[in-house]
């Protein structure tokens, strides 16, 4: 149990942690063992902000009295839905698929809150450079894209893959951390900034 009103991020994500860290805000951490199956004719909107609220809710139940901040993100390309590649095969097809043409990245938030809760996304437009094979199996050799949905990491070297992107960098990497923070504060939580 953590003390009164503090933060919670719901996530096990390095990424999501760096980017509220960078703020010089106090949270804590505790990674859900939420469920992260979901329904594949859902929505890709629906899936993040579903997975982000059973994120939030799942710490929320231990913590009642603090703000659980949960986060979602898949890559979207062709009606299907891109999570974290389960082999290097799959990594390499998904980034194969992804050669050349814009997909989009959906980022889901939940934050819950004391019977307060707001559940949000946001979505970020990416265009790859048309990739070679070998450029794919050299990105793969670098062993980053395989906790990423899609298979590549925009904050890494998974940057020079990127012509284009219209929308929230940081949706990319998982959390839209400008407008989370707005969403923190319209439910009462106290930044330091
Ligand atoms: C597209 C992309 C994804 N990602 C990451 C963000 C997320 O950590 C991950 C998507 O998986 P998620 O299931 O959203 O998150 P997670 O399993 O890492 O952490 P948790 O469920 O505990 O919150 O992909 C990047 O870091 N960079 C990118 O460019």
């Amino acid at each position: 149990m953590f003390k009164e009103k503090n933060l919670i991020l719901a996530s096990s994500s390095p990424r999501r942690k760096a980017l509220l860290e960078d703020l010089h805000i106090s949270f804590e951490v505790s990674s859900s063992d939420a469920d992260e199956s979901f329904d594949k004719s859902l929505a890709p909107e629906e899936i993040v902000m579903e997975l982000a609220r059973r994120k939030a809710d799942a710490v929320l139940k231990a913590n009642p009295k603090s703000y659980c901040l949960g986060a979602d993100t898949i890559v979207y390309h062709n009606g299907n839905v891109l999570g974290k590649p389960a082999s290097r095969e799959e990594a390499f097809q998904s980034l194969k698929g992804l050669s050349g043409v814009w997909h989009a990245v959906y980022t889901g938030v939940s934050i819950a809150a004391d019977g307060k809760h707001t559940v949000f996304y946001e979505k970020t437009n990416v265009l790859f450079w048309e990739l070679t094979d070998e450029e794919i199996n050299a990105y793969l050799d670098t062993g980053e894209p395989f906790d990423k949905a899609g298979a590549y990491g925009i904050q890494g070297v998974g940057r020079l893959l990127v012509k284009e992107i219209k929308g929230d960098y940081f949706t990319v990497v998982g959390l839209p951390i400008s407008r989370t923070i707005r969403e923190l504060r319209a439910l009462g939580f106290n930044m330091p900034h």
